[in-house]
Order: C-alpha cells, then structure tokens, then sequence
C-alpha cells in the first residue's frame, strides 16, 4: 500500500474546532447561539448513525441542538407544520429533515418548505439553483466535505480530470457541480455509463457515491489518482462475531490504496466531514441571519 491515507476524522475535527471559534465568537461579541434542528420521520437504520453523532458534536461546538422524532406514518400536513414552526423560530438558524423520507411523503414537498436561508443540507431549489449558477448559496455537507479535502490535498484543483460516479441530487450533481466550480474538467457517471473502467482511468480525481460495496477495484484507478469514497455500506462480519457488522466504502480499499496516490477510508473519511460541514453550514446561516461577517474556510 502506498497511498497517502486522507484523515477525515483528523480533517473534521479541524473544522469542528474552526466553528467551535466562530461560536465562541458570536456568543462573546453578539450574544448569538447557532442553533440547528434534525428532523427525523421513522426508524431509517442508516439515519440512526448520523442523528446520533451529529446531535453529540452540535453540543461540543457550541450550538444548540434540537431534535424532532416523528412517528413513521406522521401525515405530510403534521410535517410541513413542524418545518413551518422551526421556519419561524429565531433561535434556530438550520433545519435538516433526515433522508430517506417515508414512501408516503412528498421528499421534494418537504425539503422546498425549508426556508433556503436554514437550509443547511443545501437541497432547496433555490439553494440548487445558487449553486449551479455560481451565486452564494448553502452548498451540500457532503459534497462540500469532498471538495475541502481534495482542496487541503492538492491546493488547486483547476484542470484536473474528475469523474464522479453516481448522479443523485444528494451527493453526485452538487459535487460536480463544486468540481466545476473547481476548474475541473467533470465527467459524472451513472449505472447507464457505457465503458465505466475506462471512464474511472481516465480521472485524476475519482469521486465514488453509488451505494455498492467495494464496486470500484483498484485496477481502474489511475496510478496516482487521488480517490474520494462516499459510500457507506453496513456488510454483514460474522468473523467479528455473531450479528457484527463492518462498514465499507463504495471503493475496494485494499487495491485501490495499492495505486491511488491519496484515498479516504470506510469509516473515517468522508461521514466524519459530512457532519463537521454541516455545523459550518449552520454556523455560516447563522452568521448570514444576522447580517454577520462568516468565517473563512467553512464554505465553497
Ligand atoms: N459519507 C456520507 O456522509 C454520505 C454517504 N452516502 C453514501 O453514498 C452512497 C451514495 O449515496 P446516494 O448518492 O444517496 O445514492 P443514490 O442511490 O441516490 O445514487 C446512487 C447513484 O449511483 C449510480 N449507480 C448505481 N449503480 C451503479 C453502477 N453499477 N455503476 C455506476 N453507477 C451506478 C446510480 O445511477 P442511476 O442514477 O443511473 O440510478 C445513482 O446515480 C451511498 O453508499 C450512501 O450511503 C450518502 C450521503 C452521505
Ligand atoms: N438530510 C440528510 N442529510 C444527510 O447528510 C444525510 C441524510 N439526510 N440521510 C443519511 C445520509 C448518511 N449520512 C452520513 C453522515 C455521516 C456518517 C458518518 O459519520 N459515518 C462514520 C461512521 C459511523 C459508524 O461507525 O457507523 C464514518 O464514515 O466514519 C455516515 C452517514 C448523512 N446523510
């Protein structure tokens, strides 16, 4: 193995300190508390995790943090009028409805009731819409925790080959979107992508958010590359013991370090990131609220 390893976890905690900074400063000069509200609806196994880490580090920087736990089968009417009520509540500067949604609510309904200014998941037309024209905007957690990080890495990004693989309006378009915005030259691959191998090879920057366990092999990197992993898959270990579990990247770490010149793991990556931007997101609406100066490096 060879690759530069990428610390997400280090890199996060970084951030996490970044806006911990801007907190204490808005408290100390302002009297000002961030304050940011997770709505979830159900029991989605794979929101659990990121509710449950995302309400503790809100807490340790700083914020206030809310959470609203919702019945599976809450009607849309009782859902847009929680959203309504945390629209209008001043204390609270960012509001996140939990993904996936139940079958029976209208996921684009809801998220275009947030006002886009609390936004912090950066979902909203009118926020998709700022950022695919340049304009200042709240940009996705995750994309922007990419882009940071490749950022950090290499200093400028403009000129390189980047494919991102996967097209969803969570992660694959805003990070191309962010590339472009980079001076990348972007190729978004998808599950109709003729000749995918070939695609990743041709890629400096290869960003994988399909939602497949270790689908990418190391021998379609290009020797040197640098390569993101977005995905988080929860496999089966019954080496670990019964009913364990371990958590994979949409990338097979193993061959892929062995070529790649830099990597982020599966867990450690880019998950620890998403939630580290999302408190910079809710730092940043909260400083643009209140006509304040945000802080620099905690957007795009
Ligand atoms: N680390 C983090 O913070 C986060 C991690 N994730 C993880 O990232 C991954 C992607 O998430 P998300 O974008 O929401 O997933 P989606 O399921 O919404 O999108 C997956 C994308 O991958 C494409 N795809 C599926 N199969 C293939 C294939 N065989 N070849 C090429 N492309 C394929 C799909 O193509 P098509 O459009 O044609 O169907 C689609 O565009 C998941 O593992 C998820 O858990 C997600 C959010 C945050
Ligand atoms: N509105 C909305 N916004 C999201 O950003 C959103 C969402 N809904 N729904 C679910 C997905 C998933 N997601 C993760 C974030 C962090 C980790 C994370 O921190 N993972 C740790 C591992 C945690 C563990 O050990 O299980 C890591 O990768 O190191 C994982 C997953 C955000 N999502």
């Amino acid at each position: 193995m060879s690759a530069h390893i990428i610390d997400g976890k280090v890199f996060a905690a970084k951030v996490r300190g970044l806006v911990a900074d801007g907190v204490g400063k808005l408290k100390a000069e302002h009297d000002i508390v961030p304050g940011l509200a997770v709505v979830l609806v159900g029991e989605d196994p794979a929101s659990q995790v990121y509710v449950r880490s995302k309400g503790k580090m809100t807490v340790e920087v700083g914020m206030k943090s809310v959470e609203h736990r919702l019945e599976a089968d809450t009607s849309e009417a009782d859902l847009l009028a929680v959203i309504k009520s945390l629209n209008e509540d001043p204390s609270i500067h960012g509001i996140l409805v939990q993904l996936p949604l139940p079958k029976h609510l209208n996921e684009d309904l809801v998220i275009n009731s947030i006002d886009p200014a609390k936004d912090v998941d950066g979902f909203h037309i009118s926020n998709v819409g700022l950022l695919g024209t340049g304009q200042k905007s709240m940009v996705p957690c995750t994309p922007l925790g990419c882009l940071m990080m490749l950022r950090d890495y290499h200093g400028s990004l403009s000129g390189m080959d980047a494919v991102v693989i996967g097209r969803s309006n969570i992660v694959g378009k805003p990070m191309a979107q962010l590339l472009l915005g980079d001076s990348c030259t972007v190729t978004i691959a998808h599950s109709r992508t003729k000749d995918l191998p070939d695609v990743v090879r041709r890629a400096d920057i290869v960003v994988a958010a399909v939602g497949r366990p270790e689908m990418v092999p190391g021998d379609w990197i290009k020797p040197g590359a640098t390569v993101i992993d977005v995905g988080i898959n929860r496999l089966d270990a019954p080496e670990k013991g019964e009913g364990k579990t371990r958590l994979v990247g949409d990338v097979h770490y193993e061959s892929a370090a062995a070529v790649a010149g830099a990597i982020t793991p599966v867990p450690g990556g880019v998950g620890p990131m998403t939630i580290a931007c999302l408190l910079a997101n809710t730092l940043t609406a909260c400083c643009r609220a209140n006509g304040l100066s945000e802080p620099e490096g905690l957007t795009a």
